[in-house]
């Protein structure tokens, strides 16, 4: 903390325009983090900035370096996402983005995709993972080619792909999933990516993407209710991601969800545990799921044929493998060993 002091009173009308939208600024995204912490969320957007300088009087303090750490990883991934996404849209300004959404390919149906494949093969519906690294795994895969390992999950009989597009936690990118999309993959695909401002939804329909992950323990439920609608209106569907009670409950208060992931790692600490997928579809929760018709998706973690019954059990129609996949020398076969059986449409249908 440093205080300077300051030789002029700062009167009402010694504050400049330019002062009074920082301090406006200041205030908003104060009041912006209130509401998310209301509802549970402790992901702070950006780091706190300390009020603007004249907002204090004749004695300026700012607050420096005063919660300026992000808490976790998750917290520190969406720091950097938010400048990013700045940059970006000084770049690129979403009005660009509006005209460019009529030339982009059409959206393909993600969740009839999945439905099919589980009245295919009476198992749940795959979206397979391009994903070559993470901050908790690092490299799962040295010679990564993002399109032979996407046409090997869609010959194993993956319903959907998802593919990582973050490069700086992930080594992912939004020239894997337009490559994906343009050499011929038929899955539909969902753009794995750090959602914190609605152009990134534009920016992703743009790239190829027909589906989005919206992430609960970032978005504050208006953020979710308006871009689930931006979805909607740009055809894609979005998968809205909980790890916990709290979040599956706030997720469950909005209208119009049709896709929930479960997520069983913690994306704060990393830690793994499938029995997360069971806990959150248990009694009442499960109940109202299953009522309003919503597909739920567990999500990482998944290695072994055993996994992927234990989470059908608990009542999951779709899986999100990562890693277990990836590493596979083989992906196709990769998958057969999964499930315990082939599941790719010349493979034995029951
Ligand atoms: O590699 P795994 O353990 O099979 O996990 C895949 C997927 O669930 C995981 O990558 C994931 C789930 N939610 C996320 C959000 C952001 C980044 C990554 C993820």
């Amino acid at each position: 903390m440093s205080a300077r002091s300051s030789s002029t009173v700062i009167s009402e009308d010694t504050i400049s325009e330019e002062d009074a939208l920082k301090i406006k600024e200041w205030e908003v995204e104060r009041l912006q983090d209130e509401i998310a912490a209301s509802q549970g969320i402790r992901i702070r957007r950006r780091p706190p900035t300390g009020p603007p300088l004249h907002y204090v009087g004749p004695f300026e303090f700012q607050v420096e370096n005063e919660g300026n750490t992000p808490c976790n990883i998750l917290e520190e991934i969406i720091w950097y996402k938010d400048k990013e996404v700045s940059q970006m849209k000084e770049r690129t300004p979403l009005s660009a983005l509006k005209k460019a959404i009529s030339s982009a390919p059409p959206a393909r149906d993600f969740l009839g995709a999945l439905r099919r494949s589980y009245s295919r093969t009476g198992l749940p519906g795959l979206i397979a993972e391009v994903k070559k690294a993470s901050p908790s795994r690092g490299v799962l895969r040295e010679d990564f080619n993002p399109v032979e390992i996407a046409k090997a999950y869609e010959k194993g009989g993956a319903a959907c792909l998802s593919v990582l597009t973050d490069e700086k936690y992930f080594q992912g990118s939004f020239e894997n999933l337009e490559a994906i999309r343009n050499a011929g993959v038929e899955c539909p695909l969902l753009c794995k990516e750090f959602v914190v401002d609605a152009w990134q939804i534009y920016y992703a329909r743009i790239k190829g993407a027909d589906a989005i992950l919206l992430i609960a323990a970032v978005l504050p439920d208006l953020d979710i209710m308006y871009m689930t609608k931006i979805c909607k209106l740009l055809g894609l569907t979005a998968l809205v991601e909980v790890h916990d009670e709290r979040e599956m409950d706030r997720v469950l208060g909005i209208d119009g969800i049709e896709l929930i992931g479960i997520n069983n790692r913690d994306l704060g600490t990393f830690k793994v545990d499938i029995s997360n997928t069971k806990n959150l579809l248990e009694g009442e929760r499960g109940k109202r799921i299953r009522q309003e018709g919503i597909i739920v998706v567990g999500e990482s973690g998944l290695f072994t044929p055993a996994d992927v019954a234990y989470v059908q059990e608990a009542g999951v129609k779709a899986v999100l493998v990562g890693e277990s996949l990836v590493k596979q020398k083989d992906p196709a076969k990769g998958i057969t060993e999964l499930f315990g059986e082939d599941i790719s449409c010349k493979g034995p249908s029951i």
